[in-house]
């Protein structure tokens, strides 16, 4: 497999540019040594003094690179040319921009697989999935190229022939701060609304994947957008709050946990700034007695096992009418216990490695304390060592299904964020919407049923931002994502995310005399 990029076997270490090189790809082969910041135009090294962190492959537990944060120095460079590129993007028309944004996902697509194998090599999810997430990053710039030219404002009729109008303008410098699950889908779905509403973006991807962000700004810059238009810093919470804070920036997008969203959104009160919020779940799957079963199964390991469990709409709570249950529970079970586990890069695996050590021990923990509060394990829990030498320093777990759960258990109650599926048997439907919605958290909620008069009966009681029927975890991008509840504020992708990236100027335009009362 010959592939150009960034991407190096380990030795010898050569300095690598992007133009450079032509190597095989494998787990536990790769470096990278260029830098990951990026703005005006180009890639850029820190040049603050401060302490790098070691970012690793979590398939091999090998040291991929060295994150070098970015201080107030560099977060003020990027947004000084996002500030600048905003000038003439933001005077383009809408088709202007989107032949620039087709133009990117062009170029995405033809970059498909290096782009995957990267989020691979820094995420641990299977090649399979990283195609996906990729698509879907295409897919969303597309809709929104698509959008760019529709954006519009309305004509209003005053009396005496006086009117007013209203212009779709855009906010300025959004920011964009995105978790670890999705990297690059994640600065996908947040730049492209922001750019065909005609902002710039200063995006901060996670610091524990801070590889795929910077193919993205290469791209846009590469399609032809301005100079500064979409910017790269690397770093933790500290470079993230110089953002949030920073007077020039004018809307910040956050993906990630409950308490990181707090905070974004009280940093950015200070400047009475626009949020939006996609953070954690804990959603409810709910499986009638009349579901067609094989494929409540199906939905139920979409809802559980994608990237390793790592999902932040997953149905982890899966209450299974009692009358199922037990038929429900052996399939389930049969069919995590063939999932493949293993190196990532290869076709073959379906669950690749968990995203850190860090993350790999949260999970078994939450295994241990579900034990120790009453639940079963029906099969997996367990650090997962694959036969190949180069992985046994990997995060690998086999996935996990509990049952003998109830509402009041930590593994009920707190999202995981690991291949961790709690079963829980129901009796009634009255019953079973009050505990579904028994949570603080309203991201998703899915329900298998035949009977349709109760699917949309159910689904408009559910208190979820995204609610499947007879399916799970598909998220097209012409369809509106985010949360109810603590889950979040605002939405993602579909034609209402033009209405969190622009704001409505209202004209009067007086046709007569000006009528004083004085
Ligand atoms: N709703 C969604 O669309 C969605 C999608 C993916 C992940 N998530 C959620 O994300 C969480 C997992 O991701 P995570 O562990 O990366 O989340 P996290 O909250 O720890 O970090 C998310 C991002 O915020 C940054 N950050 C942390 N502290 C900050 C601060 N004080 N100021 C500014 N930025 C700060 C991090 O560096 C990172 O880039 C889960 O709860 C998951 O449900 C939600
Ligand atoms: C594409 N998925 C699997 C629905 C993921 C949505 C983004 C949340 O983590």
């Amino acid at each position: 497999m010959l592939r150009r990029f960034l991407a190096f076997p380990s030795r010898p270490k050569t300095a690598p540019t992007v133009s450079a090189a032509v190597r095989c790809l494998s787990s536990g082969s790769v470096d990278i040594t260029v830098p990951l910041n990026f703005w005006a135009g180009r890639r850029r090294t820190s040049q603050e003094s401060r302490e790098k962190e070691n970012v690793y492959e979590p398939a091999t537990g090998h040291v991929l690179c060295q994150l070098e944060p970015c201080g107030r120095e560099e977060v003020d460079q990027a947004v000084k040319a996002a500030k600048s590129a905003f000038g003439p993007w933001s005077k383009m028309s809408g088709m202007e921009r989107a032949r620039i944004m087709i133009e990117a996902a062009h170029l995405i697509e033809s970059r498909r697989e290096e782009i995957a194998e990267m989020e691979v090599v820094n995420n641990g999810k299977s090649i399979t999935e990283a195609r996906l997430d990729v698509d879907s990053a295409r897919l969303c710039i597309e809709y929104y190229a698509g959008l760019a030219s529709t954006l519009a404002g309305q004509h209003v009729q005053l009396p005496g022939g006086s009117f007013a109008y209203t212009r779709r303008e855009p906010l300025g410098v959004c920011v964009g701060i995105g978790a670890w699950n999705y990297p690059f889908q994640i600065a996908a779905w947040k730049s492209a609304p922001a750019l065909a509403c005609g902002n710039a973006m200063v995006y901060k991807p996670s610091p524990v994947t801070p590889v795929t962000a910077v193919l993205l700004a290469e791209i846009y810059a590469k399609a032809g957008a301005p100079e500064g238009l979409f910017n790269v810093v690397q770093g933790g919470q500290e470079t993230g709050s110089l953002l949030c804070h920073h007077p020039d920036v004018d809307k910040v997008s956050f993906t990630g946990s409950v308490p990181t969203g707090q905070k974004i959104m009280e940093m950015a009160s200070k400047g009475v700034k626009p949020v939006t919020l996609e953070l954690g779940g804990k959603s409810p799957l709910i499986i009638f007695k009349d579901s067609d079963l094989e494929n409540a199964v199906r939905g139920a390991l979409m809802a559980n096992f994608l990237s390793q469990g790592q999902v932040c709409s997953n149905g982890t709570r899966v209450y299974v009418q009692k009358d199922v249950l037990a038929e429900f529970v052996e399939e389930v079970v049969k069919r995590t216990q063939a999932i493949a586990i293993g190196d990532p890069l290869l076709e073959s695996t379906r669950m690749g490695a968990l995203v850190s050590r860090p993350q790999l021990d949260k999970v078994l923990s939450f295994v241990e304390q579900a034990k120790k509060e009453g639940a079963t394990v029906l099969c997996g829990g367990e650090r997962f060592v694959p036969s190949d030498p180069k992985l046994k320093s990997g995060y690998y777990m086999t996935p996990c299904v509990l049952s003998d759960c109830t509402d009041d258990m930590t593994c009920v109650r707190d999202e995981i964020f690991g291949p961790v599926m709690s079963v829980l048997s129901f009796e009634t439907e009255q019953e079973v919407l009050q505990r579904a919605n028994n949570t603080t958290l309203g991201l998703a909620a899915g329900v298998f049923t035949r009977d349709v008069t109760r699917a949309h009966r159910v689904v408009e009681q559910l208190k979820a931002g995204s609610c499947f029927i007879n399916n799970y975890n598909i998220t097209p991008v012409e369809v509106p994502f985010g949360g109810f509840k603590m889950s979040g504020i605002g939405r993602e992708n579909g034609q209402v995310t033009v209405e969190f990236y622009s704001q409505l100027k209202t004209v009067f335009v007086e046709m007569g005399d000006v009528d004083s009362l004085f």
